[in-house]
């Protein structure tokens, strides 16, 4: 059976007329819509980065804060809505500056727990560019705690992954809070 095909039973086992006017193409969209939030499966670490790394001398921090982030949680399939801080110390090589937001996204396209969503996107980072150190911090809501279940809507999560100088040195580590809080 097609995803479309699946749809159509959903709705039906959810007790609606998939007939009627405004679902005739609701399966096909709503499959379609899913294929695009779980993207990431088709997607390597390979083909997002697509060799753009640079040399560089430049050892200091380079951080991309704020960059926003929709998954599902592999729970419920629900989302999941927040903003991650990547950080890394370059060890002779740069990554370019989108690719840092294409790597969240690649791992943010696929069913997801928030603390293997951080955990991936670091052990990428630090897989492409040899870097130091690098950190990851995700904060983010969660729509099965939200519009559903214990029902909280102002509780969000926070998870972080420090790799290398950001976990062996507390004046990095802290250098990198100060900078993403
Ligand atoms: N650690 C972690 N838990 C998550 C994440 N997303 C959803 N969950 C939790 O996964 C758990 C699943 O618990 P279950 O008791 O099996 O499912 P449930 O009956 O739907 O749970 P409730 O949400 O408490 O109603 C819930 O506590 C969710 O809050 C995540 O990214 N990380
Ligand atoms: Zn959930």
């Amino acid at each position: 059976m097609s995803l479309e095909q699946h749809y159509t039973a959903i709705l039906e086992q959810l007790g609606e007329d998939v007939g009627r006017e405004g679902l005739l193409d609701t399966p096909k969209r709503a499959a379609k819509a899913m294929q695009y939030l779980c993207k990431g499966y088709d997607q390597t670490l390979e083909e997002v980065t697509n060799g753009a790394l640079f040399s560089s001398d430049n050892s200091e921090m380079v951080l991309v804060k704020n960059i926003e982030l929709y998954s599902l949680c592999e729970h419920h399939m629900l989302p999941f809505i927040g903003k991650a801080h990547v950080a890394y110390l370059p060890a002779g090589k740069v990554l370019g500056l989108s690719k840092v937001a294409r790597i969240v996204e690649m791992y943010a396209r696929r069913l997801q727990i928030q603390e293997n969503l951080t955990r991936e996107i670091a052990d990428a980072v630090q897989q492409v560019t040899g870097a130091a150190g690098v950190a990851v911090v995700i904060e983010a809501q969660h729509m099965c705690m939200m519009m559903r279940g214990v029902e909280k809507q102002n509780s969000s999560m926070v998870t972080s992954v420090m790799l290398g100088q950001f976990r062996d040195n507390p004046a990095t580590r802290s250098e990198f809070l100060g900078l993403v809080r």
